[in-house]
């Protein structure tokens, strides 16, 4: 069973090609322009799309192009009611995988259909390609999950638009997609658009002939140009000015674009790789962000997590950065105490991935001399966000604290309440003795008698929920 989009503009052909298709099993929808198709592609993924060449309101062939690019995009037959070889070879050439004339037999569009989804098929069973070393550290399942998404862009062409908070890896994740890709020795050209200033974004970007505007002596070429045959990114997308974001759209279905002030075109055939922290899609609620550049930008969406969500990356990524940082700095990389990560790891880090190399890099000029990073190297906000996490709920009376013997009146196995009723006594423990040591680890490690693995692994186990 496939979900086919058919995409035609005369309703004898839709419905019969519904009806048809619906009786050997396929799930079909059917609209009738390239405008109702584009919307029904944001919404849902089709494995094959039987499109009309004619469509009245664009070009079907270009949006062929379109879904091409796209990562999971359909496989495409193209409907023609004219043999007409050039439009054929358009079509081919666009990535079709059958052209085929009307009138025909429903037994000439059911073999092709057959055909493209046994290719279809046989090209999901491919592995999913990995990025090559890139630097990306974390083994959360979220952060496993970009990677993997982050392979199969890097395995394609399709632009892709990478979301997330501020600080979460989208510049790294836009040139680890570049280097594990096809264009890996081509130019990686990057655009902040927050930095565009507007007069001169258009000049910038496209370029400019010489005697285009006052004060321009020489003819310039602009960053389009620049990222021929490579990769363009453009960061902070979201801050693209107004005035240019339509020209952009034009360039991004074209891929031609004119510099100010010349007469023609040129053409530069890049891929695109996008990035922003803000919701475009509120932003083109607010009329602030076209929303027909969004649905261009939308085809391939790859969204990166706020560190807080994966918390159990932290220590990686500091045992990383500290090594990182220690390298740019030719010196000696530092050690992080079991105490230093807790803290770290209890933190929500609104800044991200970001945030932490900034306090790592103040740590480690805190420490000075010293080998190991320890609580005492990290700002006291942080410290003080542990501590409060550690000693939890005061008030909270022992009564309610009681391990429970029963779920929902139900009695459980004597093991599963020994287990829990142990997890408590540890737990209260630790908050405990981490309270009378004023929460000073070493101290309450020392009141404990416990050994020091021991006592880090309660901590560890305990550390965020001390309440
Ligand atoms: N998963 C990761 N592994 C290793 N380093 C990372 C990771 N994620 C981010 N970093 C590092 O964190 C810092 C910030 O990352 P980056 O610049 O890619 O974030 P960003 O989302 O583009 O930030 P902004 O929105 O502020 O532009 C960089 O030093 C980057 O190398």
């Amino acid at each position: 069973m496939a979900s086919v989009l058919v995409v035609d503009v005369d309703p004898f052909i839709r419905e019969y090609l519904r009806n048809a298709l619906e009786r050997t099993g396929h799930i079909v929808s059917a609209v009738e322009s390239v405008e109702a198709a584009g919307m029904a592609g944001l919404t849902r993924r089709f494995d094959v799309a039987f499109l009309d060449a004619n469509l009245p309101d664009g070009d079907a062939i270009g949006m062929l192009g379109a879904f091409r690019n796209r990562l999971d995009g359909p496989e495409t037959i193209v409907l023609s009611s004219m043999a007409d070889p050039d439009l054929a070879e358009r079509a081919m050439r666009a990535g079709a995988w059958d052209f085929i004339v009307k009138p025909c037999s429903l037994d000439r569009l059911t073999h092709s259909l057959r055909r493209a989804l046994m290719y279809r098929a046989k090209r999901s069973e491919a592995l999913p390609p990995r990025l090559r070393n890139c630097g990306i550290v974390g083994n959360s399942a979220a952060i496993r999950q970009c990677l993997e998404q982050a392979g199969l862009a890097a395995a394609g062409r399709a632009d892709v638009l990478i979301t997330g908070e501020t600080g979460t890896g989208k510049d790294i994740f836009a040139r680890a997609i570049h280097q594990s890709s096809a264009l890996a020795n081509r130019p990686f050209v990057v655009v902040d658009c927050a930095a565009l200033p507007s007069g001169l974004a258009e000049s910038i970007l496209f370029g400019h002939v010489r005697g285009a505007f006052t004060g321009a002596d020489t003819t310039r070429s602009g960053l389009i140009r620049q990222a021929d045959g490579g990769t363009l990114f453009l960061d902070e997308v979201g801050e693209l000015p107004p005035e240019v974001q339509s020209t952009f759209l034009r360039v991004l279905q074209e891929r031609r674009y004119r510099p100010v002030g010349a007469r023609h075109e040129e053409a530069s055939d890049f891929r695109l790789i996008a990035a922003t922290n803000r919701e475009l899609a509120d932003m083109t609620a607010a009329g602030r962000f076209r929303s027909d550049l969004l649905f261009r930008l939308n085809s391939f969406v790859l969204r990166l997590p706020p560190l807080r969500e994966r918390r159990e990356d932290i220590a990686a990524l500091a045992v990383h950065l500290l090594a990182r940082e220690a390298r740019r700095d030719c010196c000696e990389v530092k050690g992080a105490s079991p105490e230093f990560l807790a803290v770290l790891a209890a933190h929500d880090w609104p800044g991200n991935v970001r945030e932490l190399v900034h306090v790592l890099r103040a740590a480690i000029l805190a420490a000075g001399g010293e080998p190991t990073l320890h609580p005492q190297h990290l700002p006291v906000e942080l410290k003080v966000c542990y501590m409060r996490g550690a000693m939890g709920d005061a008030g909270e009376s022992a009564q309610d604290r009681e391990p429970q013997g029963h779920v929902s009146g139900q009695p459980m196995a004597w093991r599963e309440y020994r287990r829990r009723v142990l997890d408590e006594a540890e737990r209260r423990y630790m908050a405990d003795i981490m309270r009378h040591a004023g929460g000073d680890a070493r101290r309450a490690m020392e009141l404990s008698g416990l050994k020091s693995a021991r006592f880090y692994q309660l901590l560890r186990q305990h550390g965020r929920d001390l309440s």
